[in-house]
């Protein structure tokens, strides 16, 4: 945002957690916004998502890399339980798959290698000499990113990011409106919880203690991207490594 008094400084919300305001500049974001428009058209394209309990999730996602769905059954093993002895990869009831099985069936875009580069780059910026430390974080070797639009309205609830086979750190930039973000704690969608406003630019990294934190968006601020980015609601994207060779 424009207009900024002081800049905001860097923060760690909570030990892993480390919020690094403004990390990318405006040129940055709409070259983002605009690789973001493209990945956004079919085939694979934007959809929205309906959670298993039937609901429509209020934001849109494209996924690269990797498929992001959720599953009536486990792929490998077709079980519709949370557990499933003896299946060498078990996925319910979301999974991470090559095509678009809850949209129009086309395979998945590829994960942008560029991405990859500012990924670990950001995973770099966050944790500086203590990157050895965080797990995954030294090899950051993402194959997957999930780009959600916030239209007016939409929110995410709170949850665990529980896909990935790895506990690399998730890499999240924001871009257009902003938003009010929680981060809660690895156990309970309780308090503790630290609610910290993501503006557009922003880098949140999130890995080590603060890896399996439950987070969610409770509500964008409509209004309050740059005009230039020419955006309207919120983008975020969300790079990750799946832990998958195949
Ligand atoms: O939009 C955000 O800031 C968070 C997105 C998120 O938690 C996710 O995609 O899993
Ligand atoms: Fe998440």
């Amino acid at each position: 945002m424009t207009g900024e008094l002081f800049p905001r400084p860097s923060r760690e919300l909570a030990p892993g957690a480390v919020l690094l305001p403004d990390w990318l500049d405006l040129t940055q974001q709409r070259e983002l916004v605009a690789a973001c428009r493209e990945w956004a058209r079919p085939p694979a394209g934007l959809r929205r998502v309906r959670l298993p309990g039937g609901a429509e999730m209020s934001v849109r996602q494209v996924c690269l890399g990797w498929h992001w769905a959720v599953v009536p059954r486990c792929p490998t093993c077709g079980v519709a339980r949370k557990a499933a002895e003896g299946c060498p990869r078990h996925w319910f009831p979301y999974a991470y798959l090559r095509t678009t099985a809850d949209g129009d069936g086309a395979p998945v875009k590829p994960f942008p290698a560029p991405l990859g580069v500012l990924a670990r780059r950001a995973v770099a910026a966050a944790y500086g000499p203590r990157v050895a430390q965080i797990p995954g974080a030294l090899d950051y070797a993402p194959d997957v990113a999930l780009v959600n639009h916030y239209g007016e309205g939409a929110r995410m609830g709170l949850h665990q990011d529980l896909e990935e086979r790895t506990d690399a750190p998730v890499v999240s930039l924001s871009l257009g409106d902003s938003c009010v973000f929680r981060l809660g704690n690895s156990s309970t969608r309780n308090r503790p919880w630290t609610d910290v406003e993501l503006r557009s630019g922003d880098l949140l990294v999130f890995g080590g203690p603060a890896r399996y934190a439950y987070h969610g968006v409770l509500r964008t601020l409509p209004g309050t991207a740059d005009p230039v980015l020419g955006l309207s609601g919120r983008l975020n994207i969300t790079v990750r490594c799946t832990g998958l060779a195949d």
